[in-house]
């Protein structure tokens, strides 16, 4: 059931093409924003955008790569254009490779923290930049991870990245609060997504075990005892990007089924 107070608002949502993304767009959807579902993969993010009008909601697709900073504040001007403004940013895209202390390169280190990190600045100062030019403030809404809050094994360069992003929320949260900006983060635990079905073969074939063994390297001590699924992470969100979260700012709420106690 949509939420009076949310509608009219607009959300833009990077990574929304797919899996944790999907899911988010479609919940904001519901919940009553209209939804930006930006994306590289232009195809997925279209058809997720068509689901939502589909079904009554309100979405366009836009093509964005998150590491270039044009493309994020011109997909950013386009969702305010198309939409008719601009109060919720979710950097939610990302890339998770496995990387084996040894193996790591230049090439991609690079990769992940430009997409990763750099896609999440990027994505803070475009919604910094459309909410002063709106004239109010908004949520800005960064996607973390356990792993971003305790080592996990072979994700020393991912793992690297969602940690910073907790950092980088902490700060943006205190830089921005003056001018009406709160800052959170997500950080969702074993996520059935396609990130995450990767990473376990990944670590699975580096130690030549089966496919179950290398998802159990994370998935073994999870309280609740099952998997989250993307909609549980996109429950997160939409608290989040809805008003009951108004005093929140600073946080990286932990939605892993009992992974992390802090
Ligand atoms: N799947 C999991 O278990 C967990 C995921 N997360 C985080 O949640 C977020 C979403 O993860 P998933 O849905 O699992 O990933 P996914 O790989 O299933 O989907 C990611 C989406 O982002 C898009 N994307 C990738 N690079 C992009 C770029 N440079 N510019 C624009 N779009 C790009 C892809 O096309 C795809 O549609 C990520 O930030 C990830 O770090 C955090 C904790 C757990
Ligand atoms: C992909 C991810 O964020 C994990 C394993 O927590």
């Amino acid at each position: 059931m949509s939420d009076s107070r949310v509608l009219g608002k607009v959300a833009y949502v990077t990574g929304a093409g797919q899996g944790i993304g999907k899911a988010i767009a479609e919940r904001l959807a519901k919940d009553g924003f209209a939804v930006s579902c930006a994306d590289f993969n232009i195809d997925a993010a279209n058809q997720v955008a068509d689901g939502i009008n589909k079904n009554g909601g309100k979405a366009i697709a836009v093509k964005v790569d998150v590491s270039d900073r044009d493309q994020v504040f011109n997909t950013v001007k386009e969702t305010v254009e198309k939409l008719g403004g601009l109060d919720v940013v979710v950097n939610n895209a990302g890339i998770g490779p496995s990387t084996p202390i040894e193996e790591i390169t230049p090439e991609i280190y690079r990769k992940v923290f430009d997409i990763n990190v750099g896609g999440t600045l990027w994505g803070i100062q475009a919604a910094v930049a459309a909410f002063k030019k709106l004239g109010h403030g908004g949520k800005i809404i960064n996607a973390s991870s356990q792993a971003g809050q305790v080592g996990n094994p072979d994700l020393a360069v991912y793992g690297g990245t969602k940690f910073a992003i907790r950092g980088i929320t902490q700060t943006a949260a205190r830089d921005l609060a003056h001018l009406g900006i709160t800052v959170n983060a997500y950080c969702p635990g074993i996520v059935k997504t396609p990130m995450m079905m990767g990473i376990a073969k990944e670590v699975a074939d580096a130690a030549g075990k089966p496919f179950e063994w290398g998802l159990n390297q994370f998935a073994q001590n999870i309280t609740l005892k099952r998997l989250s699924e993307p909609e549980d992470v996109a429950a997160c969100v939409s608290y989040l990007a809805g008003p009951d979260s108004d005093y929140m700012t600073g946080q990286a709420l932990i939605i892993d089924g009992g992974m992390v106690f802090n």
